[in-house]
């Protein structure tokens, strides 16, 4: 039997405040063991019918990598063209991904085939397989933070050239491209709102009553 106390709890809440998407990595290498340990803490998070349906690609790989980040290129580019005016000169001064620095690169896809699990809670709603390798992902999320590992995730890219490039599964949706690696800055607010492209909003805007 564990028991956390209020200590515990301060700290905890402090470490959801200062998780961060990370997109600016210094160059020192990872901790002995780092990705290794996320993916061992991302196993232990809640999955529909206990499937764990999560598959991890640690891609190190210099050729694979190069050809993530072009796929990346050519997808910010045509999502830049999407907005116009002031929007889009305000998208184009954004960072959105650190994969050229990070020295970890992680992929994750969700195995939509896999029979662990025996199919339990996934008759009615079948996204309960992307959903479990989501929370997965929020664990090793605030795991690295915990560690003082920055993580961002990287979503402007092509779900098919990602699949190619790394020659995993058809079976395997691909969820989330993780960029790992020791954060230039550490900060409480989100790099999208310290840089105005969006405002953080409180519970209260997003909660109802009936
Ligand atoms: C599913 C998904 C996909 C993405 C993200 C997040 C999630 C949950 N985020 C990070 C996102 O911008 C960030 O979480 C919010 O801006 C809030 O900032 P903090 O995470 O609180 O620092 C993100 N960030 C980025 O720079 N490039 C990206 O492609 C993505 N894609």
């Amino acid at each position: 039997m564990v028991e956390f106390d209020d200590t515990f709890r301060r700290q905890l809440h402090e470490l959801f405040v200062w998780r961060r998407d990370v997109r600016r990595f210094r160059d020192d290498p990872l901790p002995n063991g780092a990705v290794d340990r996320l993916i061992e803490t991302a196993c232990l998070s809640p999955s529909v019918g206990l499937s764990q349906p999560w598959r991890f690609v640690i891609v190190d790989d210099a050729a694979r990598r190069r050809a993530v980040i072009e796929d990346f290129k050519a997808c910010n580019a045509d999502a830049l063209n999407c907005y116009s005016g002031d929007r889009a000169a305000r998208y184009a001064t954004l960072k959105l991904s650190g994969l050229e620095q990070a020295p970890g690169h992680l992929a994750v896809f969700a195995d939509k085939t896999s029979d662990i699990g025996h199919g339990l809670g996934r008759a009615t709603m079948p996204e309960t397989t992307e959903y479990s390798v989501v929370a997965a992902i929020t664990a090793m999320w605030l795991a690295a933070r915990a560690e003082g590992i920055g993580l961002g995730w990287v979503s402007i890219l092509n779900p098919d050239r990602i699949h190619a490039i790394l020659d995993v599964p058809d079976t395997w949706k691909f969820i989330a491209y993780l960029c790992i690696g020791s954060p230039e800055v550490e900060c409480d607010r989100p790099e999208l709102e310290q840089a105005k492209w969006e405002r953080r909003r409180g519970a209260a805007e997003f909660t109802l009553r009936r």
